[in-house]
């Protein structure tokens, strides 16, 4: 099936985010894509000083968007919002299906708490509440839900693995943790012989954070990659897997009696 990854230019002014959502949707769907995936946070510039005036509930107005974007264009459609819900905020991605229903969401387990001297500081633990579950859904594959900084916990991945065939990150890197891991960590997934796909915002210079753009498709390789500037990248997979698993059928030769990764708990929300 195909696979869309809209890197959406997203700016403050959010109903112009979520209108260029349903033309860049539809134009995906144009394309033959059944599964599109949007940034983090793409109704939203991304920064800490933003969540609390860009949150909503869900259902609110951006996911009524998404559910009617989803049923109009007869596909599943992810993306991820700052969520209020009971006086709490979070990064929570909402995945609906061609019916326009609302399968499920995840909020971002790991939260972005970085400090690096002199080059980024960011703290999203001083604003947002962290999600307790995995999130997985079922469209052409199973596909496993993370949200950005999820990406740098392997076990996460590693647990997905065991029914997943597909992850799907929402993201927003920056200028320093870009080039320097963006791409390698997607790559990494080629230990667990999955397709990762991420969306990133498209790259705004003049942005209080600089996303990194560079949305993409691997599955070890490279399959398809965006540059920083507004786009759709597109990625018909899954055939690879089959081959792959096969070839190299590392799942069957894990020594569970050495070592193990283990969820204490399964489940969306
Ligand atoms: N934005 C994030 O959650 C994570 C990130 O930018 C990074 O890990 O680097």
């Amino acid at each position: 099936f195909r696979l869309a990854v809209v890197q959406l230019q997203v700016s403050s002014d959010k109903a112009n985010n979520l209108s260029k959502v349903r033309r860049l949707v539809k134009e995906a769907a144009g394309q033959g894509s059944k599964v599109v995936l949007l940034p983090e946070c793409f109704n939203s510039p991304y920064g800490t000083s933003f969540f609390s005036k860009y949150a909503e509930k869900i259902p609110g107005e951006s996911t009524q968007m998404l559910s009617e974007v989803a049923k109009e264009n007869k596909l599943h459609l992810v993306g991820s919002i700052p969520e209020e819900d009971s006086g709490k905020l979070y990064n929570t991605c909402a995945v609906f299906g061609p019916e326009g229903e609302l399968i499920l969401k995840h909020r971002k387990i790991h939260l972005f708490d970085i400090d690096v001297p002199g080059k980024i500081r960011f703290q999203e633990s001083e604003t947002l509440s962290p999600g307790n579950s995995l999130s997985t859904f079922d469209t052409f594959c199973r596909v496993g839900v993370g949200i950005c900084y999820d990406m740098r916990f392997a076990e996460l991945a590693q647990l997905y693995n065991r029914k997943c065939q597909l992850l799907v990150y929402p993201g927003a890197f920056n200028m320093m943790t870009g080039p320097a891991h963006w791409e390698l960590l997607q790559r990494a997934a080629l230990d667990n012989q999955m397709y990762v796909a991420t969306a990133s915002p498209a790259r705004d210079e003049a942005a209080s954070y600089v996303a990194w753009g560079h949305s993409t498709v691997v599955n070890g390789e490279v399959i398809a990659k965006a540059g920083h500037e507004e786009s759709i990248i597109y990625a018909d997979i899954l055939q690879y897997l089959a081959d792959i698993r096969q070839q190299i059928p590392i799942s069957s030769q894990r020594r569970d009696d050495l070592y193990a990764v283990t969820a204490m708990q399964q489940g969306s929300g």
